[in-house]
């Protein structure tokens, strides 16, 4: 039997540190939600007892550290299932983007398998399963938009924002979280994303307090190491987008944008720029 699960894409509209806790970790509040740009997973069950991942893109490994390789091997060995299973990963979220892509594949086989092999686990201990692979994880198996805290793990489910285009800009540059975590000095923080103002406009649909409220701690550590991320940002802004942040630990990019008739021109004037642009609409 094959199943299909699709994993998508999530942007933080509001990320803040609050400490650096003792195991190395951050405390944070994030407030995330997902877009419509995924990896679609194929999922094959094998006879023997093994793992094997495939993908048509190039640049991600294969072999165990696949963090679909690690759900299925989490999941197997939890659960003592003596089956294999074939994964094929349809890559299209870019890697190492403050995307979640991989951490989305991982959430995404661990819903998968619990279909493939009935294996009856509650979502909620999926969450429990995926914060052993990754801080993202838990949010990427139940998806909608959530409020984070913990190191992400701990999960509120919100209402949607209101609905808009994302317009999502990847530089050509790649930046990894623990590199920008490890920068970033929390106690030194002289201004706070307000996680409140933000939950406010959220529930209250406004799209211009949504825009107005949107804010990034790591963005200053992410825009020292790479000032074209900078660059990208002021570009968005002056090509018309309502509201303007980086998501994650970056290095992509998200403008928000309410009236259709401006995102052709902010991803044709984007494009001069930056050859990975997409234009996305929220999951709601
Ligand atoms: C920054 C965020 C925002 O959503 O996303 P990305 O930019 O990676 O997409 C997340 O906090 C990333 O989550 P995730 O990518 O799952 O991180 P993990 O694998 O758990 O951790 C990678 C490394 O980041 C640091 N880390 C991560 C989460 C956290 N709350 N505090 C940390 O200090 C740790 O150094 C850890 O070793
Ligand atoms: N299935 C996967 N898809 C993408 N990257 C993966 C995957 N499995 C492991 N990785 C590795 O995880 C790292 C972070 O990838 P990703 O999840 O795309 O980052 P981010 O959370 O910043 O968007 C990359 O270095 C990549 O090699």
């Amino acid at each position: 039997m094959k199943i299909y699960e699709k994993a998508p894409a999530k942007i933080n509209l509001l990320l803040d540190v609050l400490r650096k806790r003792d195991d190395g970790f951050h405390e944070v509040e994030m407030i995330m939600t997902m877009v419509d740009l995924a990896d679609r997973l194929e999922m094959e069950e094998l006879h023997s007892d093994s793992i094997i991942i495939s993908s048509q893109a190039g640049y991600i490994p294969l072999d165990e550290k696949n963090l679909a390789f690690q759900a299925a091997r989490l999941i197997k060995d939890r659960y003592n299932v003596r089956k294999g299973v074939y994964i094929h990963l349809d890559k299209n979220i870019p890697v190492a983007a403050g995307l979640a892509g991989g951490s989305s594949d991982a959430a995404a086989t661990l819903r998968g398998l619990n279909r493939l092999w009935e294996l009856g686990i509650s979502e909620d201990e999926l969450c429990t399963l995926g914060a052993e692979l990754g801080s993202d994880v838990p949010f990427c198996v139940t998806g909608g938009t959530a409020l984070a805290t913990g190191r992400g793990e701990k999960l509120e489910r919100i209402a949607n924002p209101p609905q808009c285009w994302v317009i999502l800009a990847k530089p050509p540059i790649n930046v990894s979280t623990a590199d920008v975590y490890g920068k970033l000095r929390a106690s030194e923080l002289k201004r706070h994303p307000s996680a409140k103002d933000m939950l406010e406009a959220i529930s209250s649909g406004s799209f211009a307090d949504v825009c107005a409220n949107l804010g990034n701690v790591l963005e200053n550590v992410t825009l020292q190491l790479h000032p074209e991320v900078l660059q990208l940002k002021e570009i968005m802004q002056r090509l018309g987008s309502d509201g303007v942040l980086m998501s994650g630990s970056g290095p992509t990019v998200f403008g928000l944008v309410s009236k259709e008739a401006k995102v052709s021109r902010i991803y044709n004037g984007l494009r001069g720029f930056c050859k990975e642009v997409y234009v996305v609409r929220m999951l709601t």
